[in-house]
């Protein structure tokens, strides 16, 4: 008899080809995503070996860091940033140099390479995903093995369809009981993230299990697995159950009639074994569980929005000066309500939040009311041109608009700042996505990071409040 399995030890060992003697494996590789900024030397490299990808029905490429997310009628040629044009035309040489099957910048396809991908069904329940990219741990939400990667290793994977990888340690974060009023995937991860630090995962797969987790949809689930990076994990996974299916079923790439039942006898086995030995746990309670609010330049620097920026006199010793160091760069007092925060930007938007639920969910806040006039800009980009398309058949960007933002089309946006969308110095912004580190959202800016609802009462505040009171909901 084989001992018990966690979902992890069962995607590792169904993809494993060989176990080396150094302790590593070599992987197979069901699937592998390309964007413009980490693809450009590897296929250089696959130039300069005269070699071609391996096998090019795995791959999907499409450009979305450097994308601009105004005037997509224009092309490539549109973009004025030199960089900017240079990656994205690159990428786009390549595909057709290579045959690698794009989304490219017109198709109604594009967009955040994690929100694609899923959206069409290339990535299925059981596979191995990989991306030159970190939240490549998003795809963990489908019983996915989901790995971000680096450019030399996007080379070896184009080469040979295989990585060489060193298996994790299995950790398992339980959330049981029923999320509250306003409390969503996000505000759940980011204070998983509070409560453990960004170092708890290294060396780890998180498999996140528990009602409340459960619970999530798939979009919620996603939301929940992109931030496993953030919390020190290379991937981050939830085990495979009816509202998995449900999702998947009739996507454009999903097997259909016989081959669907046969992936799905199978995939139905996507879950951790009774008994099967995690190395690490950590267990919490959904009622203890508010609307969270990002205050500093780390995912672990986070409260709960009725809470205040921590006194100096909590802190812990041995993170005290980050913490304080940065309080400064945020502007900060410590002891100040979270609520007192003045607010300049919002951005709803990134492969954290940017699906359709996530839009359906600023509209339902913002509905009949206006931006604060405080707030000079408030920004929503969503993930994908499908996603986009599907907001406007629900009337959700008149909704969105009338209450003064901007409705853009897809792309990493103001995440981090590789195209016109940006912070300026000093500025605050209330942001669904997924990293708060300095300057990120543009030189000197100050990222909150929020759920897409509390971003969305922000914005017609001009400050945070707690969603889970508002009369809206
Ligand atoms: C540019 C890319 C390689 C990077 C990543 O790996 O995550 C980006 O997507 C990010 O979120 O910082
Ligand atoms: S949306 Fe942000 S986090 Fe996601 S891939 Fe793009 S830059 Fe990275």
């Amino acid at each position: 008899m084989t001992s018990p399995r966690t979902l992890y030890d069962k995607l590792w060992d169904r993809r494993c080809v060989k176990q080396n003697e150094d302790g590593t494996s070599l992987i197979y590789i069901d699937r592998h995503i390309v964007h413009e900024v980490s693809s450009a030397q590897a296929f250089e490299g696959l130039k300069a070996a005269g070699r071609k990808p391996w096998r090019t029905s795995a791959i999907i490429a499409t450009p979305d860091h450097n994308v601009p997310t105004t005037e997509r009628e224009k092309g490539i040629d549109g973009i004025t940033d030199d960089t900017s044009r240079i990656q994205v035309k690159t990428l786009d040489d390549n595909c057709n140099a290579f045959e690698v099957p794009q989304f490219a910048l017109k198709d109604k396809r594009q967009g955040i390479v994690h929100v694609i991908a899923p959206e069409q069904g290339l990535t299925l329940p059981g596979m191995t995903v990989v991306c030159g990219d970190s939240h490549t741990a998003t795809h963990g939400a489908f019983a996915a093995l989901g790995v971000g990667i680096g450019t030399s290793e996007v080379e070896h994977v184009l080469a040979t369809q295989c990585l060489i990888q060193r298996k994790a340690k299995n950790l398992r974060i339980d959330v049981s009981g029923q999320l509250g009023r306003g409390v969503t995937a996000k505000d759940v991860v980011l204070y998983i993230i509070s409560q453990i630090g960004t170092a708890a995962g290294t060396g780890c797969t998180i498999e996140f299990t528990g009602d409340a987790i459960y619970s999530l949809s798939m979009e919620g689930r996603m939301t929940l697995c992109n931030m496993a990076i953030e919390a020190g994990a290379r991937a981050g996974l939830v085990a495979y159950d009816a509202t998995t299916e449900a999702y998947v079923k009739d996507r454009p790439l999903a097997p259909k009639g016989a081959d669907w039942d046969k992936a799905v006898a199978m995939w139905r086995k996507l879950k951790s074994d009774d008994g099967a030995k995690f190395d690490i746990d950590y267990f919490f309670k959904a009622e203890d569980i508010r609307p969270q609010v990002s205050w500093g330049t780390s995912p672990e620097m986070v409260v709960a929005v009725d809470a205040t920026v921590p006194t100096v006199a909590s802190l812990p010793e041995n993170k005290s000066a980050d913490y304080q160091k940065a309080m400064q760069y945020m502007g900060l007092e410590p002891g100040q309500p979270i609520t007192s925060i003045q607010l300049d930007r919002v951005f709803v938007g990134s492969c954290t939040n940017s699906r359709i639920e996530d839009i359906r969910a600023v509209a339902e806040v913002v509905k009949g009311k206006h931006i604060a006039p405080t707030i000079k800009q408030a920004l929503v980009v969503p993930g994908s041109g499908l996603v986009k398309q599907q907001a406007e058949d629900e009337g959700l960007d008149k909704v969105i608009t009338a209450a003064g933002f901007e409705w853009r089309s897809p792309g990493c946006s103001m995440c981090l700042a590789m195209n016109a969308d940006r912070l300026y110095e000093g500025e605050h912004c209330a942001s669904t996505s997924n990293r708060n580190f300095e300057s990120r959202q543009g030189s000197g800016g100050r990222t909150h990071l929020v759920s897409p609802a509390m971003a969305a009462a922000a914005a017609i505040n001009g400050h945070f409040v707690d969603i889970s009171k508002e009369a809206a909901l």
